[in-house]
């Protein structure tokens, strides 16, 4: 099954002039790769939120998360610290990807190499009901490794 492609406005940021627009690698891949805008050295340990050079407007009733690229995470120790990253359809400023370096040495982000992907997601959003009860069930309280490795 195929689902249509959602629309999603983008607007180009001064400092995002000359980067390609996030891109899907492949006919079929699930994430649209995104570049970096800037370029930064983050040291073992180190985090920051790289710029990207645009902004989205997503449809009603969908998100875009922001995840990791496996590459980057095996072989340097870079991933997105808040993964999957949420942008709300509300969001209007400029998208950031949270890297974070786990790795043991410095890694160099450099404006327009690929950082991150991005992935749309339909959102389900809840009402919540205060109640004094919950109703029973097999598990109950138990989690957390409850049903043994
Ligand atoms: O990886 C991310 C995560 C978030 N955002 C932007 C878009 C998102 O809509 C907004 C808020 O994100 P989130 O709700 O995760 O963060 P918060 O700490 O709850 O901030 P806020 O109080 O602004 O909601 O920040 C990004 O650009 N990249
Ligand atoms: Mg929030």
């Amino acid at each position: 099954m195929t689902l249509s492609p959602i629309a999603i406005a983008l607007k180009r940021l001064p400092h995002g002039e000359g980067l390609p627009l996030p891109a899907y690698a492949t006919p079929g891949a699930a994430g649209m790769d995104v570049v970096a805008a800037e370029s930064l050295t983050l040291a073992p340990g180190a985090r920051a939120a790289v710029a990207t050079g645009f902004a989205i407007a997503i449809p009603p009733g969908y998100e875009v998360q922001v995840r990791p690229r496996s590459g980057l995470a095996l072989k340097h120790g870079i991933t997105c610290l808040n993964t999957p990253g949420t942008i709300d359809e509300d969001y209007r400023g400029e998208v950031k990807v949270i890297l974070a370096n786990l790795g043991q040495e410095p890694f160099a982000v450099v404006r327009g190499e690929r950082i991150a992907q991005l992935v749309p997601a339909p959102v389900q959003r809840a009402t919540l009901t205060e109640v004094e009860t919950l109703d029973d069930t097999q598990r109950g309280t138990g989690g957390f490794g409850s049903t043994g490795q």
